[in-house]
């Protein structure tokens, strides 16, 4: 079956948890009216969560049960989806996928006053050094729609969010 084309674009925010992609999508949200899909809401939100991670201390997501649920929310464009993790999705959802990157001690930080600790703090650093959530994002989409953001100031943030308004804009332009 032919696919329509969307009217607007779907945009991946990932990253390391702590890199500000919450952060990041609530704005663009409310500058764009693009809907923010929060992946770990919408698994509470429709029971896509299974057993419990012993290791990690948090629920399993249900990929096949989140696909489906998202991918009618999907169909017709203009979604912002914020999710620690980009090759579960299918490569046809994304017009864009932009990978938040922030440096190692100020993510430390944010964690910390997360209240992470032990194990799970050291392994979303590690991840964060390893750029696994980067090369996850290049190894499940075409290189050419794969952008990455350093997000650790203010600054940045800003700058950041007026980004991926400038892609949106780039985007409408040529394929409207
Ligand atoms: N650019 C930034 N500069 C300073 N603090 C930031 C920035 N982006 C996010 N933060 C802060 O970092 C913390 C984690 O951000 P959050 O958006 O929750 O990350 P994520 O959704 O990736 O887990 C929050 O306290 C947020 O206010």
């Amino acid at each position: 079956m032919e696919r329509r084309p969307r009217i607007s674009p779907n945009i991946l925010i990932t990253g390391t948890p702590g890199v500000g992609k919450s952060t990041i999508c609530k704005i663009l949200s409310e500058r764009t009216k693009y809907t923010w899909r929060e992946v770990s809401k919408l698994a509470e939100e429709f029971n896509c969560l299974d057993e419990y991670d012993p290791e990690y201390h948090c629920p399993v997501l249900n990929d096949d049960k989140m696909l489906d649920i998202m991918e009618s929310m999907m169909e017709k464009g203009g979604n912002i989806v914020d999710y620690h993790g980009s090759e579960f999705f299918p490569e046809r959802w994304f017009d864009g996928v932009f990978v938040i990157r922030t440096n190692n001690t100020i993510l430390y930080d944010r964690l910390v006053a997360r209240g992470y600790s032990g194990k799970k703090l050291e392994d979303n650093i590690q991840c964060e050094i390893f750029e696994v959530l980067l090369e996850e994002a290049q190894n499940s989409y075409k290189p050419e729609i794969v952008k990455e953001l350093q997000n650790d100031t203010q600054e940045q943030l800003l700058a950041n969010v007026e980004n991926i308004i400038e892609w949106i804009e780039k985007w409408k332009e040529d394929n409207l």
